[in-house]
């Protein structure tokens, strides 16, 4: 476990490299069940993927591991020359922040705060303070996901809303890596269809690396590798 220098963190995409991963979870004291077991995965800088299969699969544990949420049991998940195992708790925090842009599941809203605060909430964390510039980001992009006006408080948004707010706060840093766990999954066709232009625009854009779990045929059709997860495991790869 060490800390990490500065100069380790990337503007750019760079490829990320799995190696023998695996998860296991106790359940109430019992032995020990691995939900998740990859032997090996490759994937370059700036590539567009779709992370699929079935509940309960262990994608979300995927995405969370690639994000640097936790470590695998056992194994290395690098990005780049940064071995994302040997890093402390905070070490990986701080990396999050500056390098990923990350859509959960749940969105992570906080209800009291604004559309336009949720947004900006990086900020609050990292190190680049709440500048003009970024408010005003923030706003472009809450006009750009069609959202209702930027100071309403997140706890009366619609869930399809409050999804658009947690995709335009994954946007705020222009990140190099973007997770996204289901980002369209409580969208309308139209909608989700407008959404997932916005997220491959970004990516395209800033050439970065775009990771998103979803069973949406649409969205799946439109991102240029395919990988299943089928009870922890690796089933198939597109092309
Ligand atoms: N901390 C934990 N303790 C016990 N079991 C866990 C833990 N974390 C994950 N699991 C189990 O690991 C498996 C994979 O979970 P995960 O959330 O990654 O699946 P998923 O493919 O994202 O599912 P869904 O599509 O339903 O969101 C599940 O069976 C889950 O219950």
């Amino acid at each position: 476990m060490r800390p990490i220098a500065e100069s380790e963190f990337r503007e750019t995409a760079e490829p990320l490299a799995l190696r023998a991963v695996s998860v296991e979870v106790r359940q109430d004291g019992g032995a020990p069940l691995r939900v998740l077991d990859i032997p090996s995965l490759d994937i370059s800088a700036g590539a567009r993927v779709a992370l699929t299969g079935p509940s309960g699969a262990g994608k979300t544990t995927l995405l969370h591991l690639l994000a640097g949420i936790g470590r695998p049991t056992r194994g290395a998940i690098r990005w780049g020359g940064l071995d994302l195992a040997n890093l402390t708790e905070s070490a990986r925090d701080r990396w999050r922040r500056r390098e990923i842009g990350l859509v959960f599941q749940d969105f992570h809203l906080i209800p009291e705060l604004s559309i336009l605060d949720n947004i900006l909430l990086p900020l609050t964390f990292g190190s680049a303070g709440r500048s003009q510039n970024y408010s005003k980001r923030a706003v472009a992009l809450s006009e750009r996901m069609g959202l209702p006006d930027p100071r309403r408080r997140a706890a009366v948004l619609s869930r399809g809303e409050q999804q658009r707010v947690a995709i335009a706060r994954a946007l705020l840093q222009d990140p190099a890596i973007l997770l996204a766990d289901e980002p369209t999954a409580s969208l309308d066709a139209t909608t989700g269809d407008a959404l997932g232009t916005l997220l491959l625009d970004a990516a395209r854009q800033r050439g970065a690396t775009l990771i998103v779990v979803t069973h949406d045929p649409h969205l799946i059709a439109r991102l240029d590798t395919v990988l299943r997860i089928e009870a922890g495991k690796l089933m198939e790869t597109r092309p």
